[in-house]
């Protein structure tokens, strides 16, 4: 293997009390909030095809016309009560908050910059009231932040003369204050989920970036941290140069999933999903396709059953209501979620043949495996492949417990299980398998 001095420090997953709380998570929601939900993809009456968040970049937006909106910046619609609320009956146990996207503006009162909510129209901070009232839900806080910073004077994409690593270097300062600050301000954040550390300047800054993640981690133990946001010696994210992880989970599946266990290479993962195609912040005229409760529930599912978590975008308009997709969205996942949570939470990946009906999730901490049917088979008959000597005693409906089955053995370690379940439920069904083991004794691990 290649020596490394920052590349991954641990091998292997975390196995503290905090990293297990963050795998059995499920469920999450990502808010990206910012002046670009002002515009809202749209500039002098013309209509951006690109993200919403990226508007500052389109050739019909002026850089300087889109520096300027921190003056209109007042969303006197904003109830982050009613938002963890929502969060809440949506069944997220996490909430992941831009603090700072790529165009630099903050949403706390920071200290090392103008560029904040202190000097819009609004006046005040947005992130604490937010981390207040989740917190207040149950619902975990972690800060995303943007290395990449548009409004920064010493932010450089790549490192080429001598004033750029001059500037930078004030640039790798103001990044370090902002992230500690952050911490001192919202001790409750359970972690950071970084983005915009892909430009050549920051991938050169191993040293400084290995250094900072041991600081953060020293403000807050047991704080989580992504894959996405240290470079190892060589400039290589995600991955060190031997291949290894960096930092606690990978942030590599953005609006995609892995298709099998293998792409997961048994690690930690997330998905970060956006409703649309691809809109992160808010944009007032959606096209394309926009997934349905029953897409987002499958993706839902299918993160579980490979180990991840899967969270879910919103991006509340300029005013700051959450539009009314996002809600029923939210309404419907959250009725779903009342009856088969049980399938979610502390659930991760089994080991059992993939069927064409759906996934199989397993609770990491009662060995319960749930069949999650998305695919009804035409005559109804669900095929279950165990591995040896693993009995299918009980079987039965998560919704309707007295719904029982009897699995019938049509081969070696090969069932049908036949459906009663009503075809009028929305969303997929879940039967709740509890294996018993035969012949062997008591306690023995039988998943990995
Ligand atoms: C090429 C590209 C850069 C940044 C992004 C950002 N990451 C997502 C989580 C959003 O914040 C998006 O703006 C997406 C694509």
């Amino acid at each position: 293997s290649i020596a490394l001095e920052h590349g991954s420090h641990r091998l292997g997953k975390r196995t503290d009390e905090m990293m297990q709380t963050w795998r059995n998570y499920g469920l999450g929601q990502f808010i990206h909030w910012g002046l670009y939900a002002i515009p809202g993809g749209h500039w002098e009456g013309k209509y951006y095809g690109g993200a919403a968040e990226w508007i500052r970049s389109w050739k019909d937006m002026p850089n300087e016309a889109y520096d300027e909106l921190y003056k209109e910046f007042d969303p006197q619609n904003f109830d982050p009560r009613a938002w963890a609320k929502q969060a809440k009956s949506l069944g997220a146990k996490y909430m992941i908050i831009t603090t700072k996207h790529h165009d630099g503006f903050c949403l706390w009162p920071s200290e090392y910059t103008d560029y904040d909510v202190t000097n819009s129209p609004y006046g005040k901070d947005i992130i604490g009231p937010l981390v207040e009232a989740y917190d207040a839900e149950g619902i975990d806080v972690y800060l995303y932040f943007s290395v990449m910073d548009w409004n920064h004077l010493g932010y450089r994409s790549k490192l080429e003369t001598e004033e750029d690593r001059e500037a930078y270097e004030g640039f790798k300062e103001f990044t370090r204050n902002q992230l500690l600050e952050l911490l001192d301000l919202y001790p409750t954040t359970k972690g950071l989920w970084f983005d915009g550390t892909w430009d050549a300047a920051w991938k050169e800054q191993a040293a400084f970036a290995d250094k900072l993640e041991t600081e953060m981690r020293e403000k807050i133990p047991g704080l989580i941290i992504g894959s996405r946001f240290r470079p190892d010696d060589y400039g290589n994210r995600h991955f060190d140069s031997n291949g290894d992880l960096m930092g606690d989970y990978e942030q590599g599946w953005e609006r995609k999933l892995p298709e099998t266990f293998e792409d997961t290479k048994g690690n930690d993962w997330d998905c970060v999903m956006t409703v649309p195609e691809n809109q992160w912040g808010y944009h007032s005229d959606w096209r394309g396709h926009v997934k349905t409760s029953f897409e987002l529930i499958e993706m839902l599912v299918k993160s579980v059953s490979l180990n991840g978590n899967f969270v879910m975008n919103f991006g509340p308009d300029g005013q700051g209501s959450i539009r009314e997709e996002e809600t029923k969205l939210a309404a419907e996942i959250g009725d779903w979620m009342d009856v088969n949570h049980e399938a979610i939470y502390g659930c991760g990946y089994l080991d059992w043949k993939k069927q064409d009906w759906g996934y199989y999730t397993k609770n990491r901490e009662t060995g319960k495996v749930y069949m999650v049917v998305f695919n009804r088979p035409l005559n109804g008959a669900l095929r279950v492949k165990t591995p040896s000597k693993i009995g299918l005693e009980k079987v039965y409906s998560l919704k309707e417990p007295s719904v029982t089955y009897e699995p019938e053995e049509v081969h070696k370690d090969e069932y049908f299980i036949h459906l009663k379940e009503s075809k009028t439920s929305k969303g997929p069904v879940v039967i709740v398998i509890e294996p018993t083991k035969e012949k062997q004794q008591e306690g023995t691990e039988y998943q990995k």
